[in-house]
């Protein structure tokens, strides 16, 4: 098993038209094999991002057809490929899961997470969101292993939930990967921060593809994809546009910080009291 992991994080602007994001998205992953990323990351609303009316006719059952496209893809360029997230359709008419499915090179899926904190909020007169009026909410916490390293799975908002992540490094999770699409008016303030603290925290690498500029519903995404390493540093971000930024993990470093500052091993949970996690 080796030290060190290329991997790549794809920004997009997805709009309502799911055949043009999939062909951006697989153009977007060949440009980052091509870059040598062994590991390949989509945002979140991968392949639709559009408004609400529209969920029924743009979810898919998993495995579906953008499952399919996606592990052809994992398989031609023998890489590890997170989904992203889609529209998964549940056994509710007119609702539906937030899902990120993960690829192995062979193609097979091994991990699905469903996104477990649905984004309700009323910034009023900047960002209103109802995620739960057709999401429904995930309840399992999900790692996978990608090439010896344990992966956790998590989605936009659960990034404001430390328990999430927390519980995530507990069960071992060295890279903790986080589609996206957050809003550019919270963004701009607390996205560098939140990744870089989940990061701190946990002493992982943090990961986070994401969706740019303007949506059909009249939403602005951030942008900014990067990835984050154990010491909180940004080691590389998106410039603002479409596109591929791509870079090495080395959980040698990440071994190294853990020992040297061993915050994790220093909790103390017997006084955290209904806050323990004792994973
Ligand atoms: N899609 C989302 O979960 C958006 C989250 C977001 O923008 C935030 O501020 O949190």
């Amino acid at each position: 098993m080796s030290d060190l992991l290329r991997i790549g994080l794809v920004q997009m602007n997805s709009r309502s038209d799911k055949s043009e994001n999939l062909a951006v998205a697989e153009r977007l992953i060949e440009e980052a094999a091509r870059q040598g990323a062994e590991l390949v990351a989509l945002p979140e609303y991968v392949n639709f991002l559009g408004p609400r009316e529209l969920h029924e006719a743009n979810a898919e059952p998993i495995p579906g057809p953008t499952t399919e496209r996606f592990a052809a893809l994992a398989r031609r360029y023998g890489i590890y490929l997170l989904g992203g997230s889609i529209l998964e359709r549940s056994a509710i008419p007119g609702k539906y899961y937030n899902t990120s499915v993960l690829f192995a090179p062979d193609g097979e899926i091994i991990a699905s997470y469903r996104k477990i904190h649905l984004f309700d909020v009323d910034l009023t007169g900047n960002v209103t969101s109802n995620e739960s009026a057709t999401i429904l909410p995930g309840d399992r916490v999900v790692t996978a292993e990608v090439a010896g390293h344990v992966v956790g799975l998590t989605i936009c908002y659960d990034l404001r939930f430390p328990e999430l992540y927390r519980l995530l490094a507990l069960d071992g999770a060295e890279l903790i990967l986080v589609p996206a699409a957050f809003t550019l008016y919270t963004g701009k303030d607390h996205w560098h921060t939140l990744l870089r603290a989940r990061a701190i925290e946990n002493q992982c690498y943090v990961a986070a593809p994401a969706q740019i500029g303007p949506h059909d519903p009249g939403q602005q995404c951030y942008g900014h994809s990067l990835v984050a390493d154990p010491w909180g540093t940004v080691i590389a971000e998106a410039i603002n546009r479409v596109g591929v930024v791509v870079t090495t993990l080395d959980f040698a470093y990440l071994r190294e910080v853990r020992a040297q500052l061993p915050s994790l091993a220093n909790r103390r949970p017997e006084t955290y009291g209904s806050l323990a996690l004792t994973r």
